[in-house]
C-alpha cells in the first residue's frame, strides 16, 4: 500500500448545527487557517447553509458538501433534496450513508446504494460512510459489517466512477462519544475496507482510494490517527465546528 498515491481529505460534517450567520462567521475564521493546506478540505453543512458556504468559500481551497441527497431526480418526496439540486447550486460533495441517517432515519444499505448512484449521476463527489455498532464489534463481526456495507453501497458503480468516491470508516460507538478508535483499530478496518475495494475493482483502484476515519477525531488525536498507513484523512463532527481545532486537524493531514 502506497500512501503517497492518494490525497488526504479532511471533511467537516457540521450535522444539524449553525444558522447562516454562525456559518459565515465560522468559515471566515477558518479560511486563513486552512489556506495553503496540502490536503483536500471540505465542509459538509446543513442545506440551509449551502448558499452561504458557497459564497463564503469562493476562490478558496475549501470545497462545500451537503449531508445527504435523495435518489430520485425529482418528484413527490416531501422534505427531500435531489442530487441535481445540489450540483445546480455549485455543491461538489455529499455525505451518504452516515450512521445517524441509518440509525434515526431508516437508511438501509439498499437506499444508501441508490443515493450513491444518484449522486454520481449528478456529478457529485461522494463521502460514503460505513461502520459497525458497538455490539457488532463485540461480536467480532466488524469486518463482515463494514465489508457488506461497502459492497452493497458500491453496487453498479464503475471503476471510473469510483474515483469520485471517498469512504469514511466511522465506528458508530466512536461518534460523538469522545471514545475514539485507537489508531491501530482505525487502520485495521481501513485496511480491510481497502482489501474489499481491491477485490471489487483491483489493487490499483484500492491503492488510489481515499479512506478516511471518523469518530471523535480531534486536535489532540488527529496526528496519530492520520499517520496510519491506511488512514487518508478524516470526517470530523464536533471538532469541525471550531475553526482552530479543525485547522489543527487539517495541518496534521498536510504533513
Ligand atoms: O459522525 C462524525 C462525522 O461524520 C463524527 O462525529 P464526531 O467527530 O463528533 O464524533
Amino acid at each position: 500500500m502506497n500512501k503517497t498515491l492518494r490525497k488526504a481529505v479532511i471533511a467537516g460534517n457540521w450535522k444539524m448545527n449553525k444558522n447562516r450567520k454562525e456559518a459565515k462567521a465560522l468559515i471566515e475564521e477558518m479560511k486563513p487557517l486552512v489556506a495553503g493546506a496540502d490536503c483536500g478540505v471540505v465542509i459538509c453543512v446543513p442545506y440551509t447553509n449551502l448558499e452561504t458556504a458557497l459564497q463564503a468559500t469562493e476562490g478558496t481551497n475549501i470545497k462545500v458538501g451537503a449531508e445527504n441527497c435523495h435518489w430520485a431526480k425529482s418528484g413527490a418526496f416531501t422534505g427531500e433534496i435531489s442530487a441535481d439540486m445540489l450540483t445546480e447550486m455549485g455543491v461538489e460533495y455529499v455525505v451518504i450513508g452516515h450512521s445517524e441517517r441509518r440509525q434515526y432515519f431508516g437508511e438501509t444499505d439498499a437506499t444508501v446504494n441508490q443515493r450513491v448512484r444518484a449522486a454520481l449521476d449528478a456529478g457529485l463527489n461522494v463521502i460514503l460512510c460505513v461502520g459497525e455498532l458497538l455490539e457488532q464489534r463485540e461480536q467480532g463481526i466488524t469486518e463482515e459489517v463494514c465489508g457488506m456495507q461497502t459492497k452493497v453501497a458500491l453496487g453498479g458503480v464503475s471503476k471510473e466512477e469510483l474515483k469520485k468516491i471517498i469512504i469514511a470508516y466511522e465506528p458508530v460507538w466512536a461518534i460523538g462519544t469522545g471514545k475514539t478508535a485507537t489508531a491501530q483499530q482505525a487502520n485495521e478496518v481501513n485496511h480491510y475496507i481497502r482489501t474489499v475495494v481491491g477485490g471489487l475493482y483491483g489493487q490499483d483502484a484500492a491503492d488510489a482510494m481515499t479512506i478516511q476515519y471518523g469518530g471523535s477525531m480531534n486536535a489532540g488525536n488527529a496526528e496519530e490517527l492520520l499517520a496510519q498507513p491506511d488512514v487518508d484523512g478524516g470526517l470530523i463532527g464536533g471538532a469541525s465546528l471550531k475553526a482552530a481545532d479543525f485547522s489543527v486537524i487539517v495541518k496534521a493531514a498536510s504533513k
